[in-house]
């Protein structure tokens, strides 16, 4: 823990913030990276060594059953360990998983690394968050968490890449994945420098007392308001829809859209891409006129539709698209619109519905809130690929029978209207007598 000296020790200066952030981030990059390595390999996994869509959704939700164990475990161990050693360790332990996953083909090697990957992955992020908060403060804090997360899409978004980039990998399954343990040796190496980084400035500048908050306390959640539940609720039908929706999108975009990979990880990427440039700006939009909860409505409401469109409408006329890092490529219209819609969706929710949390509890129940959100949103994740895999083997999805994958969409549109439900809900709660300022922006302050 941190000894404060504060008055006698100088502020960390800029460059050593900055430094701190580049560390961070690098470490967030790898993080997403590897967590979103496993999509582009599906197809082959399938093809090369005969797994089911049972069984790769089952590896793919193994993750968020170790997530919600360690989240259980709260902040304790951040607090015991410090976050230098923390973010360390846990950077080692997602190295660990991403070799693990790419050793070997057997299905229990492959659902023990993704296990190991949520030991390592989500006490990254809060270790992460915890060591932004030590060294950023006021306005310069939202700056850097916002840039830390944009690095972390890229990360997303360079493991959709990697199927253009690093394309002569991909003609087997293990390469890539091998790939995605290089990024996770360089994560550690970018952890070990911050480690050295705190090290060094220990006793030397004054990093403040960390922010009071309360653990996770699974007895004393009923004490949070209706509004801080609707937005639980929009929280796991949003993520329990998007992220087994790219885990799966590229091997969907291959088998029933007949694209090939480069093309359907490109396609991918726009998620990511989309909410790198767009999050912080819908950020910085939102604070300015309010309506938080309006937003969170719209979001879910453009976001009803989109499953239902790549399922059923025509493809149109196909449209080139050049992103940086990938190249060039040329997608059915109706997908891409789709693609830029939902990243549209994918930049706006988490933009608002994260930071309303804060008007919502209390600040020292800030840590609680964030931890039983999180672990809720894992629960999700963690059954919805389970119910998707299972439909898609059901109806025997596949190239040949494209319609299979239809029952799926439906699963994803059916979650889109229970987030639409949720954040109609909380948008009607906000607006009346019982509202907790969602709705209020600085522009309704000055004015
Ligand atoms: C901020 C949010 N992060 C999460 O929801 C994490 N619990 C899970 C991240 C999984 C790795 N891609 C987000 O990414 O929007």
């Amino acid at each position: 823990m941190t000894t404060t000296n504060a008055g006698a020790l100088p502020r960390p200066t800029p460059l050593q913030r900055w430094l701190v952030l580049l560390f961070v981030s690098v470490a967030m990059f790898a993080n997403y990276y590897i967590y979103d390595s496993f999509g582009p390999v599906v197809d082959l996994l399938r093809e090369q060594e005969g797994f089911s869509y049972d069984q790769i959704s089952m590896i793919f939700s193994a993750y968020s059953v170790a997530a919600v164990l360690v989240l259980l475990a709260g902040g304790y161990i951040i607090d015991r360990w410090g976050t230098k050693v923390a973010i360390t360790v846990f950077a080692a332990i997602c190295l660990g998983a991403a070799a693990l996953m790419a050793s070997t083909a057997k299905f229990e090697t492959m659902l023990a690394g993704r296990f190991l990957l949520g030991v390592g992955a989500e006490p990254l992020i809060v270790a992460a968050t915890a060591v932004l908060a030590k060294w950023f403060k006021g306005k310069e804090l939202s700056f850097a968490f916002g840039l830390n997360l944009s690095i972390a899409r890229l990360g997303s978004a360079s493991a959709d890449w990697s199927t253009s980039f690093a394309e002569p990998l991909y003609s087997n399954w293990q390469d890539p994945l091998w790939l995605a343990t290089g990024v996770a040796g360089v994560g550690v190496a970018a952890a070990m420098l911050y480690w050295m980084m705190e090290a060094r400035t220990e006793g030397r500048v004054d990093l403040g007392a960390p922010p009071e908050t309360d653990k996770l306390d699974l007895k004393r959640m009923y004490a949070f308001s209706a509004s801080f539940w609707y937005i639980v609720g929009l929280c796991v039908v949003f993520y329990a829809t998007v992220f087994p929706f790219r885990a799966f999108a590229i091997d969907y975009f291959q088998q029933a859209h007949g694209l090939d990979r480069a093309t359907a990880g490109m396609l991918s990427s726009l998620l990511p891409v989309a909410a790198i440039v767009a999050t912080p700006l819908f950020g910085l939009w939102v604070d300015r006129v309010g309506r938080r909860s309006l937003f969170m409505a719209i979001g879910s409401l453009v976001m009803l539709p989109l499953f239902l469109l790549v399922t059923y409408a025509p493809p149109g006329p196909d449209v080139g698209i050049w992103i940086p890092f990938a190249g060039s490529a040329e997608v059915p219209l109706t997908l891409l619109v789709v693609m830029l819609l939902l990243g549209g969706v994918f930049s706006l929710i988490p933009a608002v519905m994260w930071p309303s949390v804060a008007y919502i509890v209390r600040e020292n129940r800030l840590g609680a809130a964030y931890s039983m959100m999180t672990l809720c949103q894992q629960v999700g994740v963690f059954l919805v690929p389970l119910v998707v895999g299972r439909l898609n083997t059901h109806f025997l999805a596949g190239p040949e029978n494209a319609g299979g994958y239809a029952p799926g969409m439906w699963f994803y549109t059916a979650l889109a209207a229970l987030g639409l439900l949720f954040s109609f809900q909380l948008w009607r709660t906000e607006s009346g007598p019982g509202g907790h300022g969602l709705e209020r922006g600085t522009k309704d302050a000055a004015g």
